[in-house]
């Protein structure tokens, strides 16, 4: 366990809230950095089966959590003497679930996002809905990004993260709760960069998906990943993200890593489509788990529709998920766009 310095601005009692995959994961980290977490379950019998069984086979299967980690199903229970929260939901669910939660949330440290995604409705980013739903100072909040599949971070293989807050030295409280063995954060004050990086990835990765159930090959992918890297930067230099945070782990590190892994739900979420699944079927072969491309493909193409930003690989991904489009459609479609340089 790595030694860190007794500091007071670093949170020593952690709740997480959600026992997801990610959820799940990121608590090890924090417990195997030697914080003190209790996580929160929707359902009574996952909050046991962690802190019994030291485990969750749903999400995490095979894994085993530290011994130390707890769990309750019970709110009150969980965010007693927290001194840092981390928000481990799908992104159309937070807003709902923060509301639930506002009396029980302490009155400072930092609250820590793990969602990537975009609100259907209001267009809002993660960290701006939390701002929103508690009143808190957007120093207060912590974005968490990069090339962070949960099930390898699970099984402690080195991985790389940013920590995103607009206040440098509150990024820096959590790099220190978080760092271990295997996982090194980085800080970054751009959290629209961060955040947007790690939303839109998640539509690209679908194309990726899609690409590969069609039988496609590498140059495809390249393409994907490099065009949509572009998409993404004109959608962040639009809304005032700093470019170089696309050339990094909450960027391209991202990306890569989401559209290259048959772990990503969104790229096999996009295979299933590309190889004649429905929508339907493909929400079915998920069990359950969340992938955010197929709603914030809507809701990142109303933002760059807004914004003026031309955004083709989400806008086709749009077309496929909602629109009744077909993925030898879509992508005939893209291809069949006006020609043009490659930077404008
Ligand atoms: N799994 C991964 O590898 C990574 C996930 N993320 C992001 O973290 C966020 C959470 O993802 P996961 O933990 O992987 O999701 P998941 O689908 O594995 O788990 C979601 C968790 O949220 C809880 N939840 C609370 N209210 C809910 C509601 N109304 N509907 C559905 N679930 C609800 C579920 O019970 C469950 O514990 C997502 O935004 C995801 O994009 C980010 C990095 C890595
Ligand atoms: O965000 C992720 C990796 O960084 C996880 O991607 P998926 O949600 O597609 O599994």
């Amino acid at each position: 366990m790595p030694e860190v310095p007794a500091d007071e601005s670093v949170p020593q009692r952690i709740t997480v809230l959600g026992a997801g995959s990610w959820g799940t994961s990121f608590a090890k980290v924090l417990a195997d950095a030697g914080r003190d977490v209790t996580m929160w379950a929707r359902r009574a019998e996952l909050a046991e089966e962690i802190s019994e069984c030291g485990g969750n086979e749903r999400y995490l299967p095979g894994v085993r959590l530290p011994e130390s980690l707890r769990a309750t199903s019970d709110a009150t229970r969980a965010l007693d003497g927290a001194q840092a929260v981390v928000l481990a939901m799908p992104s159309q669910t937070l807003r709902a679930n923060l509301s639930g939660w506002l009396e029980l949330l302490p009155d400072s440290g930092p609250l820590v996002s793990l969602a990537k995604g975009v609100e259907l409705g209001t267009l809002k980013r993660m960290s701006e809905v939390i701002v929103e739903v508690t009143g808190v100072d957007e120093r207060r909040v912590v974005v968490v990004a990069g090339p962070n599949l949960a099930r390898e971070i699970a099984t402690e293989q080195p991985s790389a993260a940013v920590l995103a807050c607009t206040d440098h030295e509150r990024a820096v409280s959590i790099q220190r709760a978080s760092f271990n063995e295997y996982f090194r954060p980085y800080t970054n004050t751009d959290v629209i960069g961060c955040e947007l990086g790690g939303s839109c990835k998640n539509v690209i990765a679908m194309a990726c998906g899609v690409a590969a159930g069609l039988g496609y090959g590498t140059n495809t992918m390249a393409t994907l990943i490099t065009r949509g890297l572009a998409e993404i930067a004109r959608l962040g230099a639009k809304l005032g993200a700093d470019p170089l945070t696309f050339s990094g782990l909450a960027g391209v590190g991202d990306l890569v890593a989401t559209c290259s892994s048959p772990l990503s739900r969104n790229r096999t979420f996009g295979e299933r489509l590309g190889k004649g699944e429905s929508l339907a079927q493909a929400q079915e072969a998920t069990g359950g788990q969340v992938a955010e491309g197929v709603k914030s493909c809507s809701s990142i193409r109303e933002l760059a529709n807004e914004q003026g930003v031309d955004m083709p690989l989400t806008d086709a991904m749009h077309r496929l998920c909602h629109d009744g489009r077909s993925p030898r459609q879509v992508g005939a479609e893209l291809l069949g766009r006006a020609k043009k340089p490659e930077w404008d």
